[in-house]
């Protein structure tokens, strides 16, 4: 089995003929065995990304490899050893969920006909469709298709599984049963590479992200590395007060608000605690205490000057 990253561009990019520039120079870096999330507001060129990796669509210049295999020249070996759910499964409303999938797996010249029945089974039961495998699909739920989407996808053990925006248009159950079906693919060995608008989805379900704005990859890495600043927060009816006196004691980068304070802690060894008793000390009110992990959106804020939600 193929060692190096699952995906990897060079130089990938897409103008499309009315000139609009949708992926600019993309060098981007799957590892093997990550849950690795595309991350960008709309319009910032991840589906334009995915369907070149994906072979659907010819990339105006640079390169993109899958499972070490150059795209879209090796589509036809490499793509059976891929799942994907692109822009929403395409489904048969007439036809039950088991249907679809018996006709999925039936187009799959490779998939042996005497076990379809017990390929389908599994699949169904792997994303907890079994009991309404027999209802017609225009009948499901968007969470339900999206489900029955991802079956599709999984008929055959896949090394990669491509996701789309797997969460789109779901209400928070369908989105957390979503998020719990990714982890446990992962668990099981798939390099999962998902696409998404939401900051904490990508921090909920995945080991590494990369940040796309306008077309052009901001960051990427490990998410644990992205969102590691972390910042001492003091809650206080006595902000003015708290800020002076962790300045005294070497704190740095204070920003005041109305009832907080936020800071980098003085540098070295010292037990936070200390500077809680201080505060206290000095006759600050203190409500609340405690180092806060920077979100992903706050990373994402520091590398673009921008709020997330902005149109691409
Ligand atoms: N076929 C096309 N022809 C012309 N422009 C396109 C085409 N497809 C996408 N674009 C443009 O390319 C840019 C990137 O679009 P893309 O769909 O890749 O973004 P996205 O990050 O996936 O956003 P969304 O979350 O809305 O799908 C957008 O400005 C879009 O309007």
């Amino acid at each position: 089995m193929h060692q190096g990253p699952a995906i990897e561009t060079r130089g990938l990019t897409k103008r499309f003929r009315g000139g609009q520039l949708a992926v600019n120079q993309l060098d981007l870096t799957v590892p093997r065995d990550s849950v690795f999330g595309f991350l960008g507001p709309n319009g910032s060129g991840k589906t334009t990304t995915i369907r070149m990796l994906m072979g659907l669509i010819a990339p105006t210049s640079g390169t993109a490899s899958l499972l070490g295999r150059p795209m879209p020249k090796a589509s036809r070996t490499v793509l059976p050893r891929v799942g994907a759910l692109i822009e929403g499964p395409a489904l048969y409303g007439f036809l039950s969920g088991r249907d679809n999938l018996i006709r999925y797996d039936s187009a799959d010249p490779e998939a042996d006909p005497r076990t379809r029945r017990t390929r389908v089974a599994a699949a169904l039961d792997r994303v907890g469709l079994t009991a309404a495998a027999g209802k017609k699909s225009k009948a499901y739920s968007l969470g339900m298709k999206q489900r029955l989407g991802l079956a599709a996808a999984l008929l055959q053990p896949r090394e990669l599984l491509v996701l789309d925006e797997p969460t789109n248009g779901l209400d928070p159950q369908g989105m957390r049963e979503i998020r719990a079906l990714i982890r446990e693919l992962a668990a099981d060995g798939t390099t999962v590479f998902l696409s998404s608008h939401l900051l904490d989805e990508i921090e909920q379900v995945c080991t590494h992200a990369a940040v796309m704005a306008q077309g052009r990859l901001i960051v990427q890495g490990p998410v644990a590395e992205l969102a590691a600043r972390s910042r001492l927060a003091v809650t206080t009816p006595d902000p003015a007060d708290a800020a002076r006196v962790l300045k005294e004691l070497g704190a740095t980068d204070l920003t005041v608000t109305d009832h907080r304070v936020t800071a980098e802690p003085p540098p070295g060894e010292g037990d936070l605690a200390d500077l809680n008793a201080a505060l206290v000390h000095a006759g600050v009110r203190v409500r609340s205490f405690g180092m806060e992990r920077a979100s992903l959106e706050d990373a994402f804020v520091a590398l673009t000057g921008e709020g997330f939600d902005v149109a691409g």
